[in-house]
């Protein structure tokens, strides 16, 4: 990428080099799946049809190839707000405008098990990154084609999935009502996980409040598959689903490929069932 920067605003390359992502212009799709871990990235990539690492800078790590022909772009976001608003915030300036995340979650509500997805079509911002962009009561709310999107792909590939409410924290474990160190659990802390239990919350991660805030914000489009590892009712943890949420996610891709172009040809803002065919 080289050490010369052109900015101290947007720090980038005069080749247009991103500081933290180490991508330029052209190496991005439109489309971009947004794990948290980097070492989903490979996982996720070998699912498309060809893949090419682009960079590894940081947390970040990036591949793009093609998945059933379209063009794909899969980059790790690393834990939490600040490190997912810098992905946006770069993979938006080279030429994305479409994010997916693709996580893993803890469920808390009965009937969902390790290994279950859970699509969110809002987040409850309980992160702090979001609150340095917009006031609270702005609404981290899901773009309704990517999650649309999304529940046609777990149709078409026949997997199963929840619909939900994610709440996106701060803190793995006291912020999402796990107790800390030597049993420290203050009552704040204790109640959480119930109050959004009774509130039709699904699930905790940590991520998704901070994309979807940001997404709204530039209008850019974002949705969000996750695989259940811990389960917190049953108080079960297991790494499963996520080579089902890279399919479901990449699946996405491609038909919001398809009614991109539909929408292009038949010059609508929005895609609806109706303009099928
Ligand atoms: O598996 P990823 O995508 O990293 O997502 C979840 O896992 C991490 C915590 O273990 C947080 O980033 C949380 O959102
Ligand atoms: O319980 C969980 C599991 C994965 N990721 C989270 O943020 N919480």
């Amino acid at each position: 990428m080289g050490e010369k920067f052109v900015s101290a605003e947007r720090p980038q390359t005069e080749e247009g080099y991103q500081y933290h992502i180490a991508c330029k212009p052209g190496d991005v799709s439109r489309y971009v799946l947004l794990p948290g871990d980097p070492e989903r990235v490979p996982k996720i990539s070998s699912l498309w049809d060809e893949a090419r690492e682009i960079a590894f800078h940081r947390e970040y790590r990036t591949h793009t190839g093609k998945y059933k022909g379209v063009p794909i772009t899969v980059t790790s976001t690393g834990i939490g707000g600040p490190s997912t608003a810098i992905a946006v915030e770069e993979l938006a300036a080279i030429g994305a405008d479409t994010f997916i995340r693709v996580g893993s979650t803890g469920a808390i509500q009965p009937g969902m098990e390790i290994g279950d997805l859970i699509i969110a079509r809002a987040a409850v911002r309980l992160e702090g990154t979001s609150k340095q962009y917009v006031r609270v009561e702005y609404p981290a709310v899901a773009d309704l084609e990517v999650t649309l999107a999304l529940v046609e792909a777990a149709e078409t590939l026949g997997i199963p999935y929840h619909m939900g409410i994610t709440a996106s924290t701060d803190s793995f474990y006291l912020g999402q009502g796990r107790p800390g160190l030597n049993g420290y659990f203050p009552s704040f802390a204790r109640n959480i996980m119930d109050d959004l239990r009774q509130a039709n919350v699904t699930n905790f991660e940590m991520e998704a409040a901070t994309l979807y805030t940001l997404a709204n914000i530039y209008g850019l489009r974002a949705g969000c598959v996750c695989a259940v590892f811990a389960n917190r009712v049953t108080n079960e943890f297991g790494k499963a689903g996520e080579k089902e949420a890279a399919l479901v996610a990449s699946e996405a891709v491609k038909i919001l490929a398809e009614w991109d172009e539909e929408k292009e040809r038949k010059g609508k803002e929005v895609w609806f069932p109706g303009l099928r065919g």
